[in-house]
C-alpha cells in the first residue's frame, strides 16, 4: 500500500508515529471534514494571504483540546512523485524550533491538497 494511502487508511497512525506526536498537545492532526467546517468550506472571507505554494485561511480549530486560531496553508495540489518528498519536508518542520520560525501545529493529509497549520502571527 501506498505511503498515502496508508496515512488514509489507518487515521493518520503511521505519519503519528513518524512525527512522534503521541501525547504532544501542541500538535493536531485533522480531518478535512473539520477544516471544511471551520473555515466555511474555504470562504474568500477566511483568506489571509496567497503564497508560491497555496492560499492561507485564518481558521479556528481545536489543537490539544483548545479553540485556537490557526494559519492553514491549503497547498497546491502536488503529484504522487513529491507526495512522499511533502512528507518529509513536514516531518522536518515539525521538529523546528526557533522564536523566529512560526510553529507547526497541525495537518491533514486526507485530500490531493495537503493542508498543514501553523500558529498565526
Ligand atoms: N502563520 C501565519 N500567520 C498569519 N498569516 C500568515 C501565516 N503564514 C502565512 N501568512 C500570510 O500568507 C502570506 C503568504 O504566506 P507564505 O509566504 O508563507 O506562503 P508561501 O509562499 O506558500 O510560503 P513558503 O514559500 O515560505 O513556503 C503571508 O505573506 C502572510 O500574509
Amino acid at each position: 500500500m501506498k505511503r498515502k494511502a496508508l496515512f488514509q487508511h489507518n487515521g493518520g497512525q503511521l505519519l503519528k508515529h513518524m512525527l512522534k506526536v503521541e501525547g504532544n498537545a501542541c500538535f493536531t492532526i485533522n480531518s478535512r471534514r473539520d477544516i471544511v467546517i471551520a473555515s466555511c468550506n474555504f470562504h474568500k472571507t477566511k483568506i489571509v494571504g496567497e503564497g508560491a505554494h497555496g492560499t492561507i485561511y485564518k481558521v479556528t480549530v481545536d489543537v490539544g483540546g483548545r479553540a485556537t486560531a490557526v494559519a492553514v496553508k491549503r497547498c497546491k495540489v502536488i503529484d504522487e512523485s513529491k507526495k512522499e518528498e511533502f512528507v518529509q519536508e513536514l516531518v522536518i518542520v515539525y521538529h523546528l524550533s526557533h522564536p523566529n520560525i512560526v510553529k507547526l501545529v497541525g495537518c491533514c493529509l486526507e485530500s490531493e491538497a495537503s493542508m498543514l497549520m501553523y500558529e498565526f502571527a
